[in-house]
């Protein structure tokens, strides 16, 4: 082990980047929140200054992945439809079996210039995680709860919020609603079977109601969606530990662009679209499995410097105090105040690994792992 992967594997460095996360990312909510009178006088201009906050808070974890784990990130797409990407407003569907996806997508997101602004239909309980929860209000993040007789609603209000968005976005939905297990895979296949339609070997049966309410509400405001399938070389699982620690993986993202308007307005039509979308998606799947490659030419678009000098901005700005901090407490000499620090310390590396649990698939939730009759076509 070279020296350099020595010092990322310190527990102290660790230490260090999540002490900077979690002070910054305290820091720019409370700028968000500060931002409330601004949205009264000027939403649009509320809305680009929360775009470049929230900038800071998300690329400090792609930072993370591309500085300091070295991961890289090769996409297969065409080239004509290279050009589009990042210059219009689009709805990306992607496959959601690793506990790393939604980050690789960041850093994509990143590369496109639309990290910023982009969106995702995510589950209500991240919006109460600290700092990346707080900061997806200030970003008009669609909420649901995965109850339909609710979300019909609110996430169709929140969509149409979006109509007039000052800067392009992508739009992520994972239509498998949650991560792949092996036991959420077998009920959903027999949700399939209830339903006659063909069964899927590497996705679960995708949820065609945020599919289809999410196009219904975009129309007019994204003009394609991107299909994306996202694989790692060497049949890796990466974790969010394992960047933590500088651990390189090499992410294949597989990316097809379909205009907006091919996509059938019918619910049911729609329904029926995804699905077959989702077998396709299966098979760009067996290929990756097989071959270790997507079909079509590959390119890399390059990583930019300025997740890099946001996160050197925020730990030298933030490294000053804590030196400060610890050489008066040492100073000081009281055991008291000593140990009121490492209790606060302990108290926040606790909230930090709280945070990273809930990007573990095994600690996910129980949605999709109900039983579900067979004969309820
Ligand atoms: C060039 C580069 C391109 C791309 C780069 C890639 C990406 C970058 C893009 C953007 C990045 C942006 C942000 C990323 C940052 C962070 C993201 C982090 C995480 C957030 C992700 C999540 O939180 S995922 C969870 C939440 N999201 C979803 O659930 C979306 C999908 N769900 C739906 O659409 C649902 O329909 C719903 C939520 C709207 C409603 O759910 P509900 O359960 O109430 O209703 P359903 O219709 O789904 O369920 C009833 C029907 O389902 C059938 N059923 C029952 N059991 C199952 C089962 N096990 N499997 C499948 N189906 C089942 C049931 O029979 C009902 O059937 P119907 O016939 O009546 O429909
Ligand atoms: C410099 C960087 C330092 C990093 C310090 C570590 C900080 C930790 C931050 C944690 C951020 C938490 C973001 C949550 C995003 C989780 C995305 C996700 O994948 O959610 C799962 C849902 O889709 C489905 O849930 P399940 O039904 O599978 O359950």
């Amino acid at each position: 082990m070279g020296f350099l992967q020595l010092l990322k594997s310190q527990f102290l460095c660790h230490l260090f980047m999540c002490y900077v996360f979690l002070v910054s990312g305290l820091i720019i909510n409370l700028l968000q929140l500060c931002t409330l009178p601004l949205w009264l006088v000027s939403k649009q201009l509320a809305r680009r200054v929360n775009i470049r906050l929230g900038y800071c808070i998300s690329s400090q974890m792609v930072a993370a992945l591309e500085w300091w784990s070295g991961t890289e990130c090769t996409l297969y797409t065409d080239p004509k439809s290279y050009q589009l990407y990042g210059k219009e407003n689009a709805i990306v569907v992607l496959n959601h079996a690793f506990e790393i996806d939604f980050l690789c997508g960041w850093t994509f997101c990143e590369r496109f210039g639309v990290l910023g602004s982009s969106k995702v239909l995510a589950k209500k309980d991240l919006s109460y995680v600290p700092v990346i929860g707080w900061m997806w209000y200030f970003l008009e993040i669609v909420f649901c709860k995965r109850k339909w007789e609710e979300d019909r609603r609110t996430v169709a209000e929140s969509l149409q919020n979006l109509h007039d968005y000052p800067e392009s976005f992508w739009f992520l939905l994972f239509c498998e609603g949650t991560r792949f297990t092996q036991k959420k895979h077998q009920i959903s296949m027999q949700v399939a079977e209830s339903k006659g339609l063909p069964k899927l070997k590497y996705h679960l049966l995708p949820r065609t109601k945020g599919f289809w309410v999410t196009v219904q509400n975009l129309r007019g405001t994204a003009t394609a969606v991107y299909d994306s399938t996202l694989n790692f070389r060497d049949k890796e699982t990466p974790t969010l530990r394992g960047i933590l620690n500088g651990k390189k993986y090499h992410a294949d993202l597989y990316v097809r662009r379909i205009p907006l308007e091919l996509i059938p307005e019918d619910e049911a039509e729609c329904a029926a679209w995804l699905h077959k979308l989702y077998q396709e998606k299966d098979t760009f799947q067996e290929h990756y499995s097989k071959t270790g490659r997507y079909p079509g030419p590959t390119v890399t678009p390059p990583r930019r410097p300025w997740s890099l000098i946001n996160w050197l901005f925020w730990s030298s700005l933030l490294l000053y105090p804590l030196v400060l901090l610890l050489t008066q407490l040492i100073s000081s000499g009281s055991i008291l105040t000593i140990l009121v620090t490492v209790v606060l310390c302990s108290a926040a590396s606790l909230g930090v690994s709280w945070m990273i649990g809930q990007t573990e698939i095994d600690r996910g939730s129980t949605y999709g792992t109900k039983e579900v009759p067979l004969n309820n076509n």
